[in-house]
């Protein structure tokens, strides 16, 4: 089921659609008519470019989009190198590569609120590949935020495409495109370089992220399953333009003397500041292709067997970070939504396997039809890493239910979300992933597969 919608508010209307051209203004005007860049741009705005991709990348992936502004970005102080607030990025970016590589299967317990810390200071990087400067690779987060980013602060990434799953308490994201709002269920992707902050206000908030440092995200290919089904295109939904120009906005003519707005920006996995005065939420129109997005994922069309065997994990892609490869992803998101299973003479849940991709998994809310064993377990705000080749599969316990369960069809994970990053490189594991965060549960795999029993009978029935 699809999230409650929220009680109309004008500051989360959308425009729907997934890689569209969308313009939104937030005063009538604003927006130049047949042309980008006039010699004066209305309202006294200045024109800005922000660029997704390369100027000359083929036109079915070309990402940019106008901003029209109250000031540039560029107008500020130097960025200054500033200790990451949590080690898990590691100072100048050493987190990447000092990784750990492990061919153990992994498994966390929830992982901690921080009542101190906000959105920036409580992401944690857990896992990882690649390198950001070669934009080639991506990584896996955990984000524990206690309270509001401040409002004269704003953050960005120079490093890639951050995609959120909150999976507890509610997101209200102020972009420079608009805001909004990300619910437990909801996802959403912020584009590289797009200035944002995280308020809280339902209260604490967990969950998950991964950037993407090449690429972004598609929707998948849909194949013989036709022109609709998995995540529809409408579905998705982008931000109208939002801005401040209040008397704190841009310094000059606030009462009590100037008001600073600090940006901080990951550049490399290592963070930078600046001050400047004047808001960095001043965009009052833009028009483009790259802008950020969310999507209810209660309304992901799941699809599965009608008759038998268990199909493979990509027919609940929702979305798809391809490498030059067809076929083979930097990283797919894959949803395990509440579904149906009817497969006759099936083993109904995911079979034993060993993967050349590497599999980071976690868990919304619910259980997971695979775990239903195993000390401490797979539940809702812990993660799970099997890397590439690591053998894995449903637990002792969840084996031997499936194995002799009666197969009339039956609702598998009502009520419940599991989701992987799915990847085609080989991720390391943090210091703080491995660690500091002191949720690695020591005896997983013993627990899930050492107590698999023989059902072999010496060739006989
Ligand atoms: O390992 C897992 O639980 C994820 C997974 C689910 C599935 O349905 C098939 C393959 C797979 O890797
Ligand atoms: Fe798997």
């Amino acid at each position: 089921m699809p999230v409650t919608a929220f009680e109309f508010d004008e500051k989360y209307q959308y425009q729907n659609g997934f890689d569209c051209y969308f313009e939104s203004s937030g005063v009538t005007g604003a927006l130049p008519l047949g042309q980008n860049s006039p010699q004066k741009p209305p309202l006294g705005l200045y024109a800005e470019k922000l660029s997704g991709t390369a100027f000359t990348a083929p036109r079915h992936e070309n990402k940019q989009t106008w901003l029209y502004r109250i000031l540039p970005s560029c107008s500020h102080p130097p960025f200054a190198p500033v200790a990451a607030p949590n080690e898990s990025l590691g100072i100048g970016g050493e987190a990447l590569k000092k990784m750990h590589y492990i061919p153990n299967q992994l498994r966390w317990d929830p992982f901690d609120h921080d009542p101190h810390a906000d959105f920036v200071s409580g992401l944690h990087m857990v896992a990882g590949a690649g390198d950001a400067t070669l934009k080639q690779g991506c990584a896996m987060y955990i984000y524990a935020a206690g309270r509001s980013m401040d409002d004269r602060t704003a953050f960005y990434s120079a490093d890639g495409d951050l995609l959120l799953v909150p999976q507890e308490g509610v997101l209200d994201i102020r972009t420079e495109l608009g805001w909004l709002l990300v619910r437990p269920m909801e996802i959403c992707v912020i584009p590289r370089g797009v200035r944002y902050q995280v308020h809280l206000p339902t209260g604490p908030a967990r969950g998950y992220a991964l950037e993407l440092f090449q690429g972004h995200f598609v929707l998948p290919e849909l194949g013989p399953i036709g022109s609709n089904g998995l995540a529809n295109a409408r579905d998705f939904q982008a931000p109208v333009a939002s801005f401040d120009d209040g008397p704190d906005a841009f310094g000059q003519t606030a009462s009590d003397g100037p008001k600073e707005y600090t940006i901080t920006v990951k550049f490399n996995n290592a963070l930078f500041q600046t001050t400047q005065r004047h808001t960095p939420f001043d965009v009052v129109a833009w028009h483009g292709t790259y802008y950020p997005f969310k999507y209810d994922l209660g309304r992901f069309n799941t699809i599965g067997t009608i008759s038998y065997d268990h199909p493979d994990p990509s027919i609940f892609t929702v979305l798809s970070a391809p490498s030059d490869h067809a076929g083979t992803s930097i990283a797919d998101f894959v949803v395990f939504p509440p579904r149906w299973l009817v497969g006759e003479d099936t083993f109904r849940p995911p079979w034993f396997h060993r993967n050349t991709m590497s599999e980071f998994m976690g868990l919304i809310r619910g259980g997971y039809d695979a775990k239903k064993g195993g000390k401490g377990g797979f539940v809702p705000g812990g993660a799970s890493l099997h890397n590439v080749m690591s053998g894995h599969g449903p637990d002792a316990e969840s084996y031997e239910g499936a194995r002799n369960a009666e197969l009339k069809p039956q609702k598998v994970g009502d009520g419940s979300c599991a989701f992987m990053f799915e990847s085609c490189l080989m991720v390391g594991v943090t210091d703080w992933g491995l660690r500091t965060c002191q949720k690695v549960q020591e005896k997983y795999s013993e627990h899930s597969w050492g107590e698999l029993k023989v059902h072999w009978k010496g060739g006989k029935e």
